[in-house]
């Protein structure tokens, strides 16, 4: 592991030992906010079965030249002539004639395990079989980014033991099926097993900018970030690097200090904690203690007001016995009659608050503890203020965000982008402040909202408000570079057509 702590520490960061989470990644200089903390390739990713037809299987790019399709199996995909060499001389070369025999196999559940373990396979055949190369001096920039891959990925917990032997089984016939298949030398068949147990508690969904899900990913140095339910960093990705593979990047979303450890969310902020640990039991193995998930605990080391929030926004997120009723009421309030009445008095003012309130700190350079006393009053107040404070929980997120998307498709923007503001509030108290849900979800509502201007001043003001917030959140998830650089580019335009519209009304006044 000498060569994977030099990659670390060349990036700021150390791996140290953990008497709970095995390892923890740390960071031995100060991060602000917004920044790309480590960038890397994947050792192996490819696209979801509905995607294999339409995006490169190299680097998940949807092409905009024609598709080149292998003209030996006919089954695999490429958005040009390089990805497709890169793709040969990584895997396709064994596995062309395999996909050949297979003829038209379905793609099921099994697949995807069975594919990442044949291309993973390859990979750590071909290092063990060459290992003297690999430590020598004379190797490339990127077989030695594939020996820190192969070398991180060997030392990853598979929790073996602990799976259950119906999926010990499933994953001894995958295993079984790979190693007849490939002329593996230096791996044996038992050692496959611990392979697949590796992937299903170490392997990353790799979504685009949007954060549609494209494909599955083995990323060993993302694998090296521990959980927790309110992280200070995420994971994106660069899709079309052909060279790369689907490079995964890691960026903070707040100031991180000197020796903190680094950490991603596994889960959806917006899951109950009981179905957060649930997940966290049955995939990762472990029982989350995160500041969130012990917000009741008074000897975990967080402010009291941190603590007091963490404690509401937990309470937002559960799962409600009176959840059927809370369906209706949410069901009511979004058919046309309703809505007038009831978005417009007490859900609608709370949501305006809300917005007020907490934009600010999307924005400006406001402190953690300045935005937490705000979010603290907000929450305080809500029982007090609203007679439902149960509409603005997770339970309405989904609801909401079908009709949302509903009156979208109908062009409907003065009703989607009533119902944005709605989603957006619910999305405020919930979710980190720097959130990519968060920043995209701003994206749809500043073009709702310009969409519906009317070239009214008020509103071109509001919409340019929520732009401005757009622009900053993005850049903070998304940053500048490559594929997600250019919804930030979107962004940027919309703002100065904005800009140029506000001109426009002064120049008449
Ligand atoms: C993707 S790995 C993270 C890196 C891992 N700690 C290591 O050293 O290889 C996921 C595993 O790390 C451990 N882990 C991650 N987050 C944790 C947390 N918040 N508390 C305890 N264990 C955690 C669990 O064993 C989990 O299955």
């Amino acid at each position: 592991m000498q060569c994977v702590s030099e990659f670390l520490s060349l990036h700021g960061l150390t791996l140290q030992e953990s008497p709970t989470k095995h390892r923890t990644l740390s960071t031995l200089k100060h991060i602000p906010r917004g920044s790309t903390i480590i960038t890397y390739p994947s050792l192996a990713c490819f696209p979801i079965p509905s995607m294999v037809n339409t995006h490169c299987n190299n680097c998940l790019e949807i092409p905009i030249e024609p598709l080149k399709t292998c003209s030996r199996c006919r089954k695999t995909v490429y958005c040009n002539v390089k990805c497709q060499k890169l793709a040969w001389s990584a895997h396709h070369k064994i596995l062309c004639p395999l996909y050949k025999k297979e003829g038209n196999k379905a793609l099921d559940g099994d697949y995807m395990d069975e594919e990442m373990l044949r291309r993973v396979a390859l990979k750590i055949d071909r290092y063990l079989k060459k290992k003297s190369y690999y430590e020598s001096e004379k190797v490339s920039a990127t077989d030695l980014s594939e020996k820190i891959n192969c070398e991180t990925f060997l030392t990853l917990m598979s929790h073996r033991e602990k799976h259950t032997s119906e999926q010990l089984e499933k994953f001894k016939t995958i295993a079984r099926n790979v190693f007849s298949d490939l002329d593996l030398q230096n791996i044996t068949q038992d050692e496959l097993i611990t392979y697949l147990c590796r992937f299903s508690c170490n392997n990353f969904n790799v979504d685009d900018s949007q954060l549609f899900n494209l494909g599955e990913g083995t990323y060993p140095i993302g694998s090296l970030i521990n959980h927790s339910c309110r992280p200070n960093a995420i994971v994106m990705y660069s899709i079309g690097q052909q060279a790369n593979n689907g490079p995964q990047i890691l960026r903070s979303i707040e100031n991180i200090k000197a020796g903190e450890e680094i950490t991603i969310s596994y889960v959806d902020a917006a899951m109950s904690r009981t179905s957060r640990q649930r997940l966290l039991r049955e995939k990762y193995f472990f029982n989350c203690q995160c500041p969130r998930c012990s917000s009741d605990d008074i000897s975990i080391d967080i402010t009291e007001e941190e603590r007091s929030i963490l404690v509401k926004i937990e309470q937002l997120t559960e799962i409600r016995d009176n959840e059927k009723e809370q369906e209706e009421i949410v069901e009511n309030l979004l058919s046309s009659q309703m809505q007038q009445n009831m978005i417009k008095d007490s859900i609608s003012s709370f949501t305006s608050r809300i917005i007020i309130a907490l934009l600010p700190h999307l924005t400006g350079e406001t402190s953690k503890s300045d935005y937490i006393k705000t979010l603290e009053v907000l929450l305080n107040d809500m029982h007090a203020t609203i007679t439902r404070p149960d509409l603005f929980t997770t339970s309405s997120l989904s609801l909401v965000t079908r009709h949302f998307y509903d009156r979208i498709d109908l062009q409907q923007w003065r009703e989607s982008w009533t119902l944005g503001r709605y989603i957006l509030a619910i999305y405020l108290l919930i979710y980190p402040r720097f959130h990519p849900i968060i920043g995209l979800h701003l994206f749809s509502l500043a073009k709702c909202m310009w969409n519906d201007t009317c070239k009214d001043k008020d509103k071109v003001v509001e919409s340019y408000e929520i732009v401005k917030a757009t622009k900053k959140v993005l850049e903070i998830t998304h940053g500048d570079g490559f594929e997600n650089g250019k919804i930030v580019a979107q962004v940027m335009d919309l703002e100065i057509n904005m800009q140029t519209e506000l001109m426009e009304i002064e120049k008449k006044k």
